[in-house]
């Protein structure tokens, strides 16, 4: 039985769930079978949240899979600003159209494009988006060498109305790889969510045997800048292979079947481990991540 201490982080978004204009009140429900006029989503979550609301009612967020490379992509927004301004994380090509369709039917303006970064498994979306939506900017660490509209480092925020993401390096899997992780201030979303990429995956990591990777730095970015956030702080990683979809810092310090281990022992279970995936080949760095469409997957 996995302790109820497990689940106390959904309870207060379960509970703003309940709130959303989404979920019709018993009242509203009722009168459902009625005619009434047609309102668009975005009128209704204009009516329902305005300035000076808490940062846990601003935050729409939504994570989205694709299947062939077991890839999540995030959307987040603040809906309490008028713009709706939106942020994309690691989108994949093959489900941009799907993204994108979410996006205009939330109402939503997507600022930006965001990798954690270079993926070797799939070809990133954030070029065809920029094709598509003109004013979306892409971005990547500057340490991943790639080019991006924005090029950040760690430390910087990354602002979408009033939430942000602070980015954090945590190379190991690549050596531009980050985590972005949301505002630790009262106006920002709780309990916090982190974006490790490919850094920490649930009751994983990522692979180190290409592209920069190192055991050694996978183990010192995880421990000294994931699982020093708070344990409630929700993970979100960029790939699942066994249907999770969320753990947490608590969670993942507990039960993290390799990065629970001392350091050593960490990176003789990379060794193995790095033996039994699929080759990869490395990914040039893609010039024209900014413009186009990354190199061909380079699963041999
Ligand atoms: N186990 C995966 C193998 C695919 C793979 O190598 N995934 C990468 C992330 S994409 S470069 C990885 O780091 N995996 C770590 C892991 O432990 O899975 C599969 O089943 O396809």
């Amino acid at each position: 039985m996995v302790p109820l201490r497990f689940y106390r982080h959904l309870i207060p978004r379960l509970c703003a769930a309940a709130r959303s204009p989404f979920s019709p009140a018993p009242a509203a429900a009722a009168a459902a079978c009625a005619p009434r006029p047609i309102r668009s989503l975005p009128s209704l979550a204009m009516a329902a949240y305005g300035t000076g609301v808490s940062a846990d009612r601003r935050l729409l967020f939504r994570q989205l899979f694709e299947k062939e490379s077991s890839t999540y992509t995030y959307l987040l927004a603040d809906i309490a600003d008028p713009e709706k301004p939106a942020v994309l994380i690691d989108p994949v090509d093959r489900t941009v159209d799907r993204d994108l369709n979410l996006i205009k039917e939330l109402g939503l303006k997507l600022i930006y494009a965001m990798n954690t970064h270079v993926h070797a498994d799939h070809i990133t979306g954030t070029g065809l988006i920029k094709t598509k939506l003109p004013g979306a900017k892409s971005v990547i660490s500057k340490a991943s060498g790639a080019k991006a509209d924005r090029s950040v480092e760690h430390g910087e925020k990354i602002y979408f109305g009033n939430l942000f993401l602070e980015v954090r390096a945590t190379p190991g899997h690549t050596a531009g790889c980050v985590t972005y992780v949301t505002g630790d201030s009262d106006d920002q979303p709780s309990p916090r969510m982190a974006f490790t990429g490919d850094a920490l995956i649930i009751r994983g990591c990522g692979r180190t045997d290409f592209q920069g990777g190192s055991s050694d730095e996978l183990y010192q970015s995880v421990h000294s800048q994931i699982f020093t956030l708070p344990k409630d702080t929700l993970l979100y990683p960029a790939h699942d292979y066994k249907g999770f979809t969320v753990t947490t810092v608590e969670e993942e310090a507990a039960y993290n079947a390799r990065l629970t281990k001392d350091k050593e022992t960490f990176k003789t279970i990379m060794e193995n481990l790095n033996l039994s995936y699929p080759k990869m080949i490395d990914v040039a760095v893609p010039a024209n991540l900014v413009c186009g469409i990354q190199d061909p997957p380079s699963k041999v």
